[in-house]
């Protein structure tokens, strides 16, 4: 990082966070801290969003993501539903499928859909907040930190101008308390902090076709589908109802740049599936390097990494975009509390401590699948089909919940697990429970809560925002639990009591009578550099006393 003192003549304007980015973890962000009320500023380098598909899968726990930060109905306006994502071998056998059925979060548990009506939906709620600026066309050129915030030096940017990067009278010089690098795999926060990645050395090349269906396609086309194909491995993949992903690996010793040509592109198309322009028009051609890499700390100081810049992974189980929108969310509201001093500086590091682990669990599994994916030895691929056939089980880690982090202590089986989110009706308004409640720390009980809790304990939960919801009619906090998702999730965990975060992951959960201390633990938690200081002054304490 840079050591440029800032004595600039250019004006410096103070915000709360600076994020460097604005792909979807970058949106998810600046959305959710806009929303709390945070100053944000935003610089991107490209002028427009990028207005094309390269995510094209969301799961249910990210259209929730996304319920909380723009308008839902726009963002899955072009999506659809998916029930199953299948592998098939080179002679189109069946050797695993993923099962994609079912519901999330409030949501289908899978959807293909189009990139941009979900950067559209966000942006869009950004740019109606007078308390969020957002900087396209503007390129991050220097940072630098010290112990009270970051100063970063952007600079307009012109890819069709490159005479521009001479002069630098225009700079801009932003003060903010805490920067956030949304700045995809090659982050220019990252490489300023100088933080390094862990490679996993997966680095398949993959021409990726995005294509506008000009008619209707054989029904084949409607399920995701790998095709394991020793010879030429390949895949499809609908986006949303009007769209087509098609993938194809480039072999290598094959030329890149010959499979970035449209003739390389038509060629295939007919070859493999017998389609040609009549039948899809191309909306995007690029060949990709398929990387598994992540870095190797997350925060410096006040400056931490999100999305791409944090981590990469293959593209199999859909989940790279999906990451980076939960670490969106999840870095929003740990500062939000932090900003608003509810919760000190060092649970911050919590964000990185909870994200890793469930990345690094997502990324193995997309790495295990990649590898049946790309077997390129015809033998070897015979041996992995008979496995498959004789009914072994894929060998890849299950989907993660959070194993550590701000999580409640002591026996607590569904800590890190994901709330429900069904729909309640309170005050004569029925809808899903986030569209009511909003997303902030929640406590949700069957009982009445205020057999349990004391006047002060409320108090100090609104103090921090806590949201108070009961399943018992009559009380303050009272909702209708309309299809009984809530009776239904409270009698499979054997529980009569919840406290989720604003993330929709489970803090902890107990009986009426184990309430308060659920609430003390949650709001303990939060003083992390107390609970240290206090630890350490115990220890020092205990020093002197053996001392004397
Ligand atoms: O949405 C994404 O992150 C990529 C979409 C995807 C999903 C599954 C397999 C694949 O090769 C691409």
């Amino acid at each position: 990082m840079s050591t440029t003192a800032h004595t600039d003549s250019a004006a410096e304007t103070t915000y709360d966070v600076a994020v460097v980015g604005y792909g979807p973890s970058g949106l998810v962000l600046a959305s959710a801290l806009g929303r709390r009320g945070h100053r944000v500023i935003v610089v991107e380098r490209w002028k427009t969003l990028y207005g094309l598909p390269r995510l094209n899968h969301i799961d249910g726990e990210v259209a929730r993501i996304i319920q909380n930060v723009g308008d839902i109905d726009v963002a899955l306006k072009g999506a659809e539903p998916a029930d199953e994502y299948v592998w098939r071998n080179g002679e189109d056998h069946k050797l695993l499928t993923v099962d994609w059925s079912g519901e999330s979060s409030g949501y289908a548990a899978h959807y293909t859909m189009y990139q941009p009506d979900i950067e559209d939906a966000i942006d869009a709620d950004i740019k109606t907040r007078d308390n969020v600026d957002v900087l396209q066309g503007w390129k991050a050129i220097d940072l630098s930190q010290d112990a009270d915030g970051v100063t970063l030096r952007v600079r307009q940017w012109d890819r069709h101008d490159p005479e521009q990067w001479d002069h630098g009278e225009d700079d801009r010089v932003i003060r903010a308390k805490y920067i956030v690098g949304a700045d995809g795999a090659n982050s220019f926060v990252r490489t300023s902090l100088g933080i390094e990645r862990d490679d996993l050395e997966s680095d398949d090349v993959w021409l990726n076709l995005d294509t506008e269906k000009l008619r209707d396609l054989p029904e084949r086309y409607s399920t995701s589908t790998q095709y394991c194909d020793p010879i030429r491995p390949n895949m499809s993949m609908p986006i949303g109802a009007t769209r087509q992903r098609f993938e194809v690996a480039i072999l290598p010793g094959e030329s890149q740049e010959e499979a970035a040509t449209e003739e390389y592109a038509w060629r295939w198309f007919r070859e493999r599936h017998n389609l040609g322009p009549e039948d899809v028009r191309i909306l995007r051609q690029i060949v990709y390097i398929f990387s598994a890499r992540t870095a190797v700390r997350w925060r410096d100081g006040r400056a931490f990494l999100i999305g791409d810049a944090a981590h990469t992974m293959p593209p199999y189980m859909g989940q790279g975009a999906c990451s980076g929108m939960r670490d969106g969310l999840t870095l929003a509201w740990k500062l939000d509390l932090v900003l608003r001093g509810h919760a000190d500086d060092a649970f911050l590091d919590t964000y990185e401590t909870e994200r890793r682990p469930h990345v690094a669990a997502i990324q193995a599994g997309s790495v295990a699948l990649g590898d049946i994916a790309n077997t390129l030895d015809v033998e070897v691929a015979r041996a992995r089909d008979e496995a498959f056939f004789a009914g072994e089980e894929l060998d890849a880690p299950a989907f993660p919940i959070l194993e550590a982090g701000y999580l409640a202590g002591g026996e607590q089986p569904h800590a890190g697990t994901l709330t429900p989110q069904g729909e309640i009706e309170k005050d004569g308004r029925t809808a899903l429970f986030d569209d009511i409640i909003g997303n902030p720390l929640n406590l949700v009980t069957v009982g009445d809560p205020a057999s349990v809790l004391s006047a002060e304990q409320f108090d100090r939960l609104a103090e921090v925002g806590v949201a108070v919801v009961s399943l018992t009619p009559g009380t303050p906090w009272s909702v209708t639990d309309v299809a009984g998702t809530y009776r239904d999730f409270f009698a499979s965990i054997d529980a009569e009591a919840y406290i989720a975060r604003p993330d929709f992951v489970v803090f902890g959960t107990g009986s009426m009578a184990e309430v308060p201390d659920l609430v003390e633990d949650m709001l303990a938690q939060l003083r992390t550099d107390a609970t240290a200081s206090a630890s350490a002054a115990t220890e020092e304490r205990a020093d002197t006393e053996a001392v004397a």
